[in-house]
């Protein structure tokens, strides 16, 4: 998939302090890729110069090679950290005046605002009033918002934060079906196993900087170590002393080992098989938890 949306060399201070230092990024159709770095590191802020609510300093935004206009962001899907729906009106109401905002006729609006909050599960509390919600519900919500217009771009800050596990899968089915219909997604999230199940592409920043980016899998590959794991029948504990090996962590039959460089992994395994049954053998990939902790550093 071609990439769509670009942000290129973005820099923004605040108060002659640098929040973010050349950001540059891709975010291809069809893909979801996932934002993530820790408090502080500057994906709220890049996620509000995307959508123009800020202004960077310097650098630009290009949405098919051109810079971003605001008719375009207006067909762009937005959740704000700050989220932004109001507590006292009822829940499909907003929505549909969402949509309309956005450019749909009323009664388009009010057929897809049925459909997507009966798929996020809310389609029962609809009529109520925003702030009758419990937060995991208000959050649903705020994910219809983003999606009722049928956006050409997504960029979702922390669209997972106080869900249930169950409303995750929900929101998780809807935005890949999104992606799938090669719509762009960008999230910001904290919860690295689910970044790490969700998304195609990843995009590290800290302290303003971009770390990594580009393809979850090559990304992996790229910083796997010569890391494998070994169950076997017996006691491991001989591993300790064999050349090259440093043992990472070990249960008894069980061992996580790294291999120095030259380090033959298929003698190991004979050595093993010569101690007596080995139920597996294999290369151990870093998780993503793992890749952010390296990079980061
Ligand atoms: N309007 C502002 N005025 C001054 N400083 C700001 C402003 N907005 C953000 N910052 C600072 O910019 C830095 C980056 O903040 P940002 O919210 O982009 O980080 P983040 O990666 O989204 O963090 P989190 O994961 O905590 O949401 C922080 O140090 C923050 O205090």
């Amino acid at each position: 998939m071609t990439s769509v949306l670009h942000v290129d060399g973005v820099s923004r201070a605040f108060d002659g302090r640098p929040v973010l230092s050349e950001v540059s990024f891709q975010v291809a159709g069809g893909r979801m890729t996932g934002f993530v770095g820790a408090n502080g590191a500057g994906k709220t802020t890049t996620m509000r110069i995307i959508l123009g609510v800020l202004a960077a300093d310097s650098g630009d935004v290009l949405w098919r090679g051109k810079p971003l206009s605001r008719e375009v962001r207006q067909r762009f899907g937005y959740m704000p950290e700050e989220r932004g729906l109001y507590p006292k009106m009822s829940v499909m109401e907003q929505i549909v005046y969402l949509g309309q905002l956005h450019g749909l006729s009323r009664a388009s609006a009010a057929g897809k605002a049925t459909k997507l909050l009966d798929r996020l599960g809310l389609g029962e509390r609809a009529g109520e009033k925003l702030e009758k919600l419990s937060l995991g519900n208000q959050q649903r919500a705020q994910v219809a918002a983003a999606l009722v217009h049928d956006p050409e771009m997504l960029v979702l800050d922390e669209p997972f934060s106080g869900l249930d596990p169950l409303a995750v899968d929900v929101v998780v089915d809807v935005l890949r079906e999104r992606a799938a219909s090669g719509v762009p997604v960008l999230f910001s999230s904290h919860q690295l196993e689910l970044v790490e199940r969700l998304c195609d592409d990843l995009v590290i920043i800290a302290g303003g900087t971009i770390r990594a980016a580009g393809d979850r899998a090559r990304l992996r590959e790229s910083y796997a170590l010569p890391r494998f794991q070994l169950h076997t029948g017996a006691d491991v504990s001989w591993l300790a002393s064999w050349p090259g090996v440093t043992v990472v962590e070990s249960d008894g039959t069980r061992a996580v080992i790294d291999l120095a460089d030259g380090a033959d992994d298929q003698k190991l395994l004979r050595a093993a098989l010569d101690r007596g049954a080995v139920r597996s053998f294999g290369p151990v990939s870093p998780t993503l938890a793992e890749i952010f902790r390296e990079v980061i550093r």
